[in-house]
């Protein structure tokens, strides 16, 4: 039975006090509930249902593999006792006072603190109905019903979530623009898109597989035309094959339409009314010669391109990255934040401030990182981050020293896009290194595309697409930094079974 927990003058006072119920939370406030059973750990959260890691499996030294559920808090609890969560939004803290206050009226007092309150959608546009981001479930079944009921969007942004869009979408006409020359800009080179865009206008293909976490339904839509609006209510992020069970189609019979336009950012968005009135008065606005579309339809929305082109659109989704939520905690405190917005964290995920340690997609790594490891806003860094971020505060609790974890030494993720397996490992688009590697690269259209980096005869990073079985291999090679001068290219000779060299 915990014991820890005490009233001091109207406050709740305990031990720890961890903020947000991701991934990073959860598993910071586990790891504190186990290393202190007799002390109450508070998780204070603004989503009614927390994200829990089941089936973890460390796939090789760096690389993990987990599912993740979404739990009623009791559950949690249930299975740590010690655990309270404060089903509440954190609206203020008071870091000189070791003090937070909840939307409900609530005051704790915390000896250490952990905030993992997640990002959201960093949109190209804020405000704009048209203008949808994709970040929790709530956003995700907005984003599904306004497709259902959609002939074409805008999908702008060449990352992690348009990647996946573009390619689930079906029944709806895609417009895909990005300011790059290549797709997927955050994990691959314009060789490794190359060898993906055939699958983007293949006939498809899957069956649908029958998603885990969470049933999506579908509603009548709010107000004809308008998208339905995603609540403002902060949840936790969505994270690897949230779009499965969640029927992505649009209203046309096709498979895939997808269009893309390289080299180019969004200008300005115009309303249908504005768009009518531009083009009626404009003397520079296009008149469907050959710049503009020459649609017999008229649109909701129109969307402006800074490469001259405007396509009329049911809605756009803006999937240009995060921003961490650091509002509510900013004011009256000294935080030192990072150029992205999140709270600066050092080697032992401290933030700038006495006792207060932050973790997952909040914080900016600030420590001096291993030459082959980056923070990349992903699950499994959320996970790790909170995991070390309590053995962190227990050290510092105990009086203790810690070292470094170890999956801070090597970046390596794996993922799945387009139907392909991909692993990334340490800088695998050279991140970095100046102009001094070389590529050695190796690719059978539609099946495996491999590309390792070298500098100076060491490795330092791989993309691995398909079934390569190269990923401890590799792993190895660039956490030992074994000198590989002497393979030169035959380093990815597929007659040559190097894992027999270095394994
Ligand atoms: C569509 C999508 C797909 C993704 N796919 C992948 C993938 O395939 N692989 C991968 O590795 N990563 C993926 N990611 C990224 C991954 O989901 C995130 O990096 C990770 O979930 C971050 O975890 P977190 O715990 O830091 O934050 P979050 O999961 O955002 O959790 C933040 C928590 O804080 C709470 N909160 C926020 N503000 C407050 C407040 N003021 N007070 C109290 N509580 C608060 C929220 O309610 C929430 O519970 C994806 C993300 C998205 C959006
Ligand atoms: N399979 C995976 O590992 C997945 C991971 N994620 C993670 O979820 C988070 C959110 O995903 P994304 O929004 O895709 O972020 P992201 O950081 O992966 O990509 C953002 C993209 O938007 C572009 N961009 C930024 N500002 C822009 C602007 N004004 N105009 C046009 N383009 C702009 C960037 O160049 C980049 O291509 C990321 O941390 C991402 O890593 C998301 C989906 C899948």
């Amino acid at each position: 039975m915990a014991m820890a927990m005490a009233m001091a003058g109207g406050a709740v006072r305990g031990r720890f006090a961890v903020v947000g119920g991701g991934i990073a939370g959860v598993t910071c406030a586990e790891k504190l509930a186990a290393e202190f059973p007799s002390e109450d750990i508070f998780l204070m959260t603004a989503s009614p249902v927390i994200k829990a890691v089941t089936n973890f499996k460390q796939v090789s030294k760096t690389l993990e593999e987990f599912d993740v559920e979404e739990q009623p808090s009791f559950l949690l609890e249930k299975r740590y006792p010690n655990i309270r969560v404060i089903q509440s939004g954190v609206k203020q803290m008071k870091s000189d006072e070791h003090k937070i206050y909840t939307e409900d009226g609530k005051e704790y007092i915390y000896e250490k603190l952990c905030l993992c309150a997640g990002a959201k959608p960093k949109l190209i546009v804020e405000g704009n109905p048209y203008v949808l981001g994709i970040r929790d479930t709530d956003s995700a079944q907005a984003f599904q019903k306004n497709l259902a009921q959609a002939e074409r969007i805008v999908v702008v942004g060449n990352g992690g979530i348009a990647l996946e869009l573009v390619y689930e979408i079906q029944g709806c006409e895609v417009i895909w623009a990005i300011k790059d020359k290549a797709i997927g800009n955050t994990f691959f080179d314009a060789g490794a898109a190359e060898f993906l865009l055939p699958k983007l206008t293949t006939e498809r293909r899957e069956t649908p597989i029958e998603c885990k976490r969470t049933k999506y339904t579908l509603e009548g839509s709010k107000e004809k035309g308008r998208p339905t609006e995603a609540s403002d209510k902060l949840g936790s992020a969505l994270g690897p094959d949230w779009h499965e069970g969640l029927h992505l189609k649009g209203t046309k019979e096709f498979s895939h339409k997808v269009h893309i336009e390289i080299l180019c950012e969004v200008k300005t968005i115009h309303l249908q009314q504005e768009f009518i009135q531009l083009q009626r008065t404009s003397v520079t606005f296009p008149k469907g010669e050959k710049n503009a579309e020459a649609d017999e339809v008229l649109w909701p929305v129109y969307v402006e391109l800074t490469n001259g082109k405007i396509y009329g659109c049911n809605f756009i989704v803006s999937a240009t990255g995060v921003v961490p939520n650091v509002e509510p905690f900013l004011d009256g405190n000294n935080f030192a934040v990072g150029e992205d917005g999140g709270l600066k964290v050092d080697k032992h995920m401290h933030t700038s401030l006495t006792d207060v340690y932050a973790a997952g997609d909040i914080c900016t790594a600030a420590w001096e990182p291993s030459p082959v490891w980056h923070q990349m806003r992903l699950w499994t860094q959320a996970r790790q981050m909170g995991w070390y971020a309590a053995k962190c505060m227990a050290a510092d609790a105990l009086g203790e020293s810690i070292d470094m974890d170890f999956s801070f030494e090597l970046f390596a993720h794996i993922t799945k896009f387009f139907n392909y397996k991909v692993v990334v490992l340490g800088k695998y688009n050279a991140q970095g290194l100046g102009s001094d590697h070389e590529l050695i690269l190796r690719c059978t259209k539609g099946h495996e595309y491999v590309k390792v980096v070298m500098q100076n005869g060491r490795m330092m990073g791989a993309v691995l697409i398909g079934e390569t079985d190269l990923e401890e291999t590799f792993e190895n090679l660039i956490l030992n930094q074994m000198d590989l001068s002497a393979y030169g290219e035959n380093l990815l000779n597929p007659d040559i079974d190097i894992e027999d060299y270095f394994d």
